[in-house]
């Protein structure tokens, strides 16, 4: 696959990082408008890092759009004229819905939105992915790659906004639960390097018991709990204070922030 990176920053890079560590591609094209920082990825073969998007989507199959918000419209209007049946589009851009990028192609292309989050550095990203009617006969592309990043899902359009809340922004959710509970082990006595290990290898090895079991998350709750121990004390003490109450009012309230920024 002929691949360009249109916006080569934070997440662009991440997804950069995991094609190159899988090797998933017969070239790669990065772009971003200063590319001095990022000039070193062209030590791996077949990378070519450029601030010309022309080229990059000239010379490339599938463009991954990473830039923010308030750029796509620009970039969108700046290589519309190169775009061809060949192309499929893939927008990692938070909010911006595909109406709205057919509006400015001004033409059919095969458009797909993907949300992914920043595990793509380590192959370990969940992927939300949909597409328009005609980006439906391509979507597959999308799934190959972003299955090799981690695991993907297609939902339709109207879910994108959900799904960002829970799997892009959730990575910081997640990272805040894990340094909680790497602060409670340190006061209990374990430095904090082997307290930050205990919590995410924790956090592993519970996800992993899901996801390979398929059991609902109560059901391995259950097998913790001995009657009158440690952990119901514990948990019950959590909840007194809202701990799942907590999770659920901010979901919401990011999901009622995303949907007051993006723009229709
Ligand atoms: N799924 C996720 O976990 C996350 C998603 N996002 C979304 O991904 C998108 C990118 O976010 P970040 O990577 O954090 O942004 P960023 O600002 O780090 O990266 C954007 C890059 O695009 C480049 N750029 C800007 N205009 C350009 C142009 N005309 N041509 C080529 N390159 C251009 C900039 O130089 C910059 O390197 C945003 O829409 C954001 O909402 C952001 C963070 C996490
Ligand atoms: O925080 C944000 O608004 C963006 C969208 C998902 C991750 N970062």
């Amino acid at each position: 696959m002929k691949i360009a990176i249109l916006g080569a920053g934070n997440l662009g890079l991440s997804i950069g990082k995991g094609l190159i560590m899988n090797n998933a591609y017969t070239s790669l094209y990065l772009t971003r408008r200063n590319t001095e920082d990022i000039q070193d990825y062209e030590d791996y073969s077949k990378v070519k890092v450029l601030s010309d998007n022309l080229e990059a989507v000239k010379n490339s199959d599938i463009l991954i759009f990473a830039v923010q918000p308030t750029q796509l419209a620009g970039i969108l209007e700046e290589i519309k004229d190169e775009l061809s049946e060949k192309h499929v589009l893939i927008s990692t851009v938070t909010g911006f819905k595909i109406p709205r990028m057919e509006k400015i192609l001004e033409a059919e292309h095969f458009i797909i939105r993907a949300m992914p989050n920043t595990a793509i550095a380590v192959s370990k990203s969940m992927t939300c992915i949909c597409s328009n009617e005609k980006g439906k006969k391509r979507i597959a592309i999308a799934e190959a790659i972003f299955n090799r990043l981690g695991t993907s899902i297609i939902i339709p359009e109207n879910k994108m906004q959900a799904a960002t809340v829970i799997c892009a922004s959730g990575v910081a959710f997640w990272m805040r639960l894990i340094r909680a509970t790497t602060q409670g082990a340190v006061q209990l006595g374990f430095d904090a390097k082997d307290a930050q290990e205990l919590s995410m290898q924790t956090c592993l090895g519970a996800a992993s018991l899901l996801i390979e079991s398929g059991r609902h998350p109560e059901e391995e709750i259950d097998k913790v709990t001995t009657p009158r121990g440690c952990t119901i004390e514990g948990l019950n003490e959590m909840e007194h204070n809202g701990l799942s109450s907590s999770l659920i009012k901010g979901i919401q309230a990011s999901f009622k922030k995303i949907n007051n920024i993006s723009e229709n």
